[in-house]
């Protein structure tokens, strides 16, 4: 465990290193206060101190007024009732004082869910019903921006919460005007951003000495040096270095890595700054080395450490309100009876409330026994809006367990045509049947096979999610054991599992569909491994399928290139969802349409050959059916032999290939 998975309470300074791409001072003020934060050192208890501060004047401020207009801009017509107001308050009836303690003991662990197990990863959704919020430890939430994408621009900073409207209580009569409000100050800030960033673009070019002097203040006079190879291992005999000593050195050697030919050591080369760096990042957070680096490659520099930083925060606890027993501002109004302060996720999905404290277990409530709602990270309903299923569809939902996603569909169909929900594990398909029924789903059959017997098992479905069993990458902040127990191996044997399991999806959806004819796939990991390399696999297999829009509003482009690799374009017509850009778990979606397919020409044991109609072309091209590539699929069949005799207690023979690309 690393210096900071170890010490979460009370945390060091968090590490956030934005890189700047220009120097503060060539930003505007706001921006420029902002990065004076981040870089500098202070200690823990007055970073503390300060945001206490905050909260405390922040809570004074009045009430948003109501929108006049009625706006049913993220809410659905909440009544303004007073009497309601009044007994809502009466929830909260307590001194200021009171309230900052409480938020002191605001404890997010109680929120997470079971461990992401690794080859049947979990969603962590609600295996665990019971959620006490508000009642327990400061959340470390509260330094996280709390509002789930609001804004214009995945990458503007909304980590300004200093603005008085995002502190002060929420009520019935406020919320609307406070989601509108909010989502006003998204987009002018977004706007306040490019101005500023062209700004500050137009001056670096102007004044690039005096940014050269503000790089040697940044070092306090005290001019960063990489250790020798002697002084790590006197740190290393000393059992390891200082905590703070390798937070600073990670600032100094991403500051470095940010301006290399100006700031770097003479006769010190790049690869060394990023393996002290990595070593640094893997020590300090709690990584194995294989996947510190795995997860480092995939963002520039000063971005990894947001990552792994976002990683150590828990993320905004939120709740699906299920719309076949009850309606989102009937739900609302009920948790706010119950003390429940919440508030509308974002304008991109109409069911999803966002709980900000609780003075009840929000996993043991009436309403959630009732089965009015899922306990569910905004993430999940991702895959859920881009299969967008239409009513008296079939559709299968291939490893479903614990059934988050399952039910969303099943409201979404209104509860007419059928779910199909399967998963490999029959002990999970037990809390699947349970939340079906709570929820009141009437049209889902719960079955438990390998979704690799698909569609021999039932085929023709209108659409297909496939939520893959993956790394759990993307929920580390849910479920630290992944920064630990993940290998290369892992990874390779999951992404041929994933591959194998798409396949099946594609082929279970019938391109004669009326309606659909789509296969959403999707994950909880951020690795390239898991995501594009898959789904571009299954692009290669499956001619007959294309990638099509999510119809997501928001998200980063999936990778077309990525290290040496290149990808179908189309790939980026896939979404990545990160904890620190979007304030949600690690995700990936992908949605295919499967289109039809030609006559069999010409069939050989293991490959057929199949003319596939495009746009009135005929295409001649190989189509597997039930097996892989044989050179690709060696390793994996190989290492799945091992295991099968290990665990019948043979000796397996050493491994003879070498290790297999993904
Ligand atoms: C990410 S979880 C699914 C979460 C679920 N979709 C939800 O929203 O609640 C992945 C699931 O895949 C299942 N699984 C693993 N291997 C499988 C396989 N070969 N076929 C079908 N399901 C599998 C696991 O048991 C696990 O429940």
């Amino acid at each position: 465990m690393g210096h900071r998975a170890k010490n979460k309470q009370p945390a060091p300074q968090p590490l956030d290193v934005t890189q700047p791409t220009q120097s503060p001072k060539k930003l505007g003020k706001r921006k420029a206060e902002s990065v004076d934060d981040k870089f500098n050192s202070r200690p823990v208890k007055k970073v503390k101190d300060q945001t206490q501060s905050k909260q405390k004047g922040n809570k004074k401020k009045k009430s948003a007024p109501l929108d006049d207009e009625g706006s049913t801009d993220g809410w659905e017509n909440v009544v303004d009732d007073a009497k309601l107001k009044a007994y809502a308050k009466s929830l909260f009836n307590k001194s200021e004082e009171e309230e900052l303690d409480d938020l002191d003991e605001f404890n997010d662990d109680e929120l997470r869910g079971p461990a992401q197990a690794f080859d049947f990863g979990s969603d962590a959704e609600d295996d665990e019903p019971e959620v006490i919020i508000g009642k327990t430890k400061k959340s470390k939430q509260s330094e996280r921006p709390i509002k789930i994408i609001p804004t214009a621009s995945d990458d503007s900073d909304s980590s300004d919460d200093s603005d008085d409207d995002d502190n002060e209580r929420i009520t019935m009569a406020n919320m609307a005007a406070r989601s509108k409000a909010l989502d006003k100050k998204a987009a002018a800030e977004a706007a306040l951003d490019v101005e500023e960033m062209q700004q500050a673009a137009l001056a670096e070019e102007e004044d690039d000495d005096l940014d050269m002097d503000e790089d040697e203040e940044e070092t306090d006079g005290q001019p960063f040096r990489l250790p020798t190879a002697e002084e790590k291992d006197a740190e290393n005999n000393a059992g390891g270095p200082d905590v703070h000593i390798v937070q600073r050195r990670m600032r100094e050697c991403v500051r470095v890595l940010g301006k290399f030919k100006r700031l770097a050591e003479k006769g010190r080369s790049r690869s060394e700054y990023i393996n002290q760096l990595l070593s640094d990042i893997s020590s300090y957070y709690g990584y194995n080395d294989f996947l510190a680096e795995k997860l480092f490659q995939l963002f520039p520099v000063a971005e990894a450490i947001e990552f792994f930083e976002a990683n150590e925060v828990s993320r905004p606890v939120t709740i699906r309100t299920n719309t076949l027993r009850t309606r989102r501002r009937d739900l609302a109004q009920a948790l706010i009876n119950r003390g429940v302060n919440l508030e509308p996720i974002g304008k991109w999905t109409n069911v999803g409330l966002q709980v900000f404290e609780s003075s009840v277990p929000i996993g043991a409530t009436p309403e959630y026994l009732a089965g009015h709602y899922m306990l569910q990270a905004a993430s999940s309903f991702l895959p859920v809006i881009a299969l967008s299923p239409q009513p008296n569809e079939r559709v299968l939902d291939m490893a479903s367990a614990p059934g988050g996603k399952t039910t969303h569909i099943a409201a979404l169909l209104q509860n007419t045509g059928i779910v199909f929900a399967n998963d490999a594990n029959k002990a999970r398909t037990k809390s699947l049947s349970a939340n079906v029924h709570r929820l009141g789903c009437k049209n889902v059959v719960v079955c438990s096979y390998d979704g690799r017997e698909f569609p021999k098992v039932i085929g023709g479905f209108d659409r297909v999610l496939l939520d893959a069993p993956c790394s759990g990458t993307g929920v580390i902040s849910k479920d630290s054991s992944v920064k630990v127990n993940k290998s290369e191996r892992d990874f390779t044997l999951l992404a041929h599992l994933q591959k194998q399991l798409i396949l099946c999806a594609i082929d279970s959806v019938s391109p004669d569909s009326k309606t659909g004819g789509y296969v959403v796939y999707s994950t909880c990991s951020v690795t390239v491994d898991e995501n594009e390399s898959v789904v571009d696999y299954a692009l290669r297999k499956r001619p007959n399928v294309k990638l099509v829009d999510t119809g997501l509003e928001f998200g980063r482009e999936g990778y077309t290139k990525y290290r040496g690799k290149s990808f179908n374009a189309s790939l980026s017509l896939t979404r990545r969802f990160y904890p620190h850009v979007h304030n949600m778990d690690g995700f990936y979606v992908a949605k295919f349409k499967v289109e039809k397919r030609g006559k069999v020409l010409k069939a050989t044991p293991e490959v057929a050959l199949v003319g596939i109609e495009e746009e009135g072309e005929k295409v001649v091209a190989e189509e597997e059916t039930v097996t892989f590539d044989d050179a690709e699929d060696r390793p994996y069949l190989e290492e799945a032999k091992r295991r099968r005799m290990k665990a019948k207690g043979l000796k397996p023979p050493p491994r003879t290939t070498v290790k297999a690309s993904t």
